[in-house]
């Protein structure tokens, strides 16, 4: 690069990282969902996460990288920041120790040297004639518009980066943008929500047969939005979803309650008690819960006015309902015996982690369907799913999607073209193939999106004809309990075989698999959390009172073992 660019590049980034320096006795570590901490000692981190972002842009070639502030279901007070590559997915995962490091850097000549460094490892030009843009979004936390601010300087410390503030979205509108983008298709808030509200209304719902559809109870949902982003933005477009009638709980207007607080998917999947903003009028309806950044979806419905407890539909759940809908179009479209002689065949594949309940993974297996598992964490998940024509991915706590190939899409799409421009028009094949293409077009393929994501299942419960309790009669959860465990160094537990074998200390595991031996329909695992300072025991057994003692025990063996 010239002199003068260098120079300048250089004067950047020791200007920008003495505007931000690190409080000291500050650790960030770039966890499964980027760094997290309170709101009010964020913004060295974030402004850190701008250059890390501009220079993914740089390296990119210039593609569109993304950039969301939230702390999703975290308390209000927190904050956070990650990263969305061109694709829409999360990070590579190898630039994840250079996120930490950069975090991390003491003073302003450690971080540029860091830089300096890194770009050379990575082939990076710094100052030349590169372009890149990164796209920001953030949730409706009070310290948003701040650490937007400390993110902006931070991608102007790179010569040649060019910032779009997005506004407040959902994260996963962010990373629908900065797909859209780098696919060269309209990317606006306008677009996404153009692109949901008519493969909805006007292609899933067109394609249920006319005798399903279900009465006006049917059609009725309660939304509790946990007080954030996700309850905003149905609020905007629930008056354009023709066949659903939306009520929408905890909406994050002024006055309505606190982010999060007492409300929201984690609370309710974890708490599996109402949450705040219902009543004892509202027993029997189907009800949905958001996370406080909208990427996690649980269904809910209240079972008696007389306690607050909830019959809950988790992302296992969820994922089974998608599962049987994707199988049954698939089936219709390879075995109709149609005269119009076309086949698909399409590898589709199924996704989850140990924290899905036994029982899911049993019925998806009883349907014929594949199912693999991968380490707790979307980038896991995601990942894995890519590699299938179809690939669904839940974790049990809400957070999931389905992905499908370029290649199977294509397929489908002349399949449908084939189709339509002859006497097949109109029939269950042709019609299974526009119900795939329309399911593929409503959900978001970048990251899990609970507006998509409900949306589907709203479509997919009308297909059926079937009601809140068809759906919860799908399998009966096995009992399962999970615990954490304070250890002194919870990096000291290896696991294995996707998190559900403990490698290190193999004393451990032995004592895992002889607890687990006392327990009719036994499973237990222990890993350390990457998000909290923290060991997670879950277990699960045929009855609440084994699965309740089998994590006790365990739980006590690892406090033993690592105290
Ligand atoms: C048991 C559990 O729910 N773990 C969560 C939690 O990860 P841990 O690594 O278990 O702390 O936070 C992750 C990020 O939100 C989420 O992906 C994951 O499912
Ligand atoms: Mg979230």
């Amino acid at each position: 690069m010239a002199a003068n660019q260098e120079r300048e590049q250089r004067r950047r980034l020791l200007d920008v990282a003495s505007r931000f320096p690190l409080p000291s006795g500050c650790r960030f570590s770039y966890g499964t969902a980027g760094f997290r901490a309170d709101g009010a000692t964020m913004a060295p981190a974030v402004c850190r996460a701008g250059i890390l972002a501009a220079l993914r842009s740089v390296k990119l070639a210039g593609a569109a990288v993304g950039i969301v502030i939230t702390a999703s279901h975290n308390p209000v007070g927190d904050n956070g920041v990650k990263i969305a590559d061109p694709d829409g997915g999360m990070m590579a995962q190898h630039w994840e120790p250079f996120a930490d490091a950069l975090a991390n850097a003491p003073d302003p000549d450690a971080l540029l040297q860091l830089v300096l460094q890194f770009a050379k490892d990575e082939g990076i030009s710094l100052g030349g004639h590169h372009t890149a843009q990164v796209l920001l979004g953030r949730d409706t936390r009070p310290t948003g518009e701040y650490l937007l601010d400390a993110a902006l300087q931070g991608i102007n410390a790179i010569v040649g980066a060019h910032a779009i503030d997005m506004g407040i979205l959902t994260t996963p509108q962010l990373h629908w943008m900065v797909r859209s983008k780098n696919k060269g298709i309209k990317a606006s808030e306008s677009d996404y929500f153009t692109q949901l509200i008519d493969s909805f209304s006007r292609h899933m719902l067109e394609l249920v047969p006319k005798d399903k559809g279900g009465d006006e109870l049917a059609k009725k949902l309660i939304v509790d939005g946990a007080n954030g982003i996700g309850g905003v933005k149905l609020e905007q477009i629930k008056a354009e979803l023709s066949g659903i009638d939306i009520n929408v709980r905890n909406s994050g207007k002024e006055g309505e309650g606190i982010l999060n607080h007492m409300c929201g998917a984690d609370f309710v999947q974890k708490e599996r008690v109402t949450p705040h903003g219902f009543s004892p009028e509202d027993v029997g309806v189907r009800c949905a819960s958001l996370d406080g950044d909208a990427d996690r979806l649980v269904y809910f419905r209240m079972s008696s006015a007389s306690d607050n407890k909830v019959d809950l539909v988790d992302g296992d759940k969820i994922l089974s309902l998608f599962a049987l809908f994707i199988r049954e179009q698939l089936d219709i479209i390879n075995n109709n015996g149609s005269q119009v002689n076309k086949s698909m065949p399409a590898r589709l594949g199924i996704v989850q982690t140990a924290y899905a309940n036994g029982a899911s993974t049993q019925f998806l297996k009883n349907h014929g369907l594949e199912v693999v598992f991968t380490p707790t964490g979307v980038k896991y998940l995601h990942k894995k799913a890519l590699e299938y024509d179809i690939g669904i991915y839940f974790e049990a706590n809400g957070h999931g999607t389905i992905v499908f190939s370029e290649d199977f899409l294509s397929q489908l799409q002349s399949l449908s073209n084939e189709l339509s421009s002859d006497a097949a028009n109109g029939s269950a094949q042709y019609r299974a193939a526009m119900r795939l293409m329309a399911a593929s077009q409503l959900i978001n393929q970048a990251v899990g999106d609970a507006l998509s994501g409900l949306l589907l299942v709203e479509a997919i419960l009308q297909y059926k004809g079937w009601s809140f309790q068809n759906w919860c009669e799908l399998y009966s959860d096995l009992p399962s309990r999970q615990l954490k465990v304070k250890v002194i160094d919870r990096s000291s537990i290896v696991t294995t075989e996707a998190e559900t074998k403990v490698s290190q200390p193999s004393s451990l595991q032995e004592l895992i698999d002889k607890e687990t031996a006392n327990c009719a329909h036994g499973r237990c695992f222990v890993r350390p959390s990457g998000t909290e300072d923290v060991v997670r025991v879950y277990a699960e057994a045929s009855t609440q009172v084994e699965a309740d003692s089998l994590a006790r025990s365990v739980a006590h063996h690892v406090e033993h073992h690592l105290g």
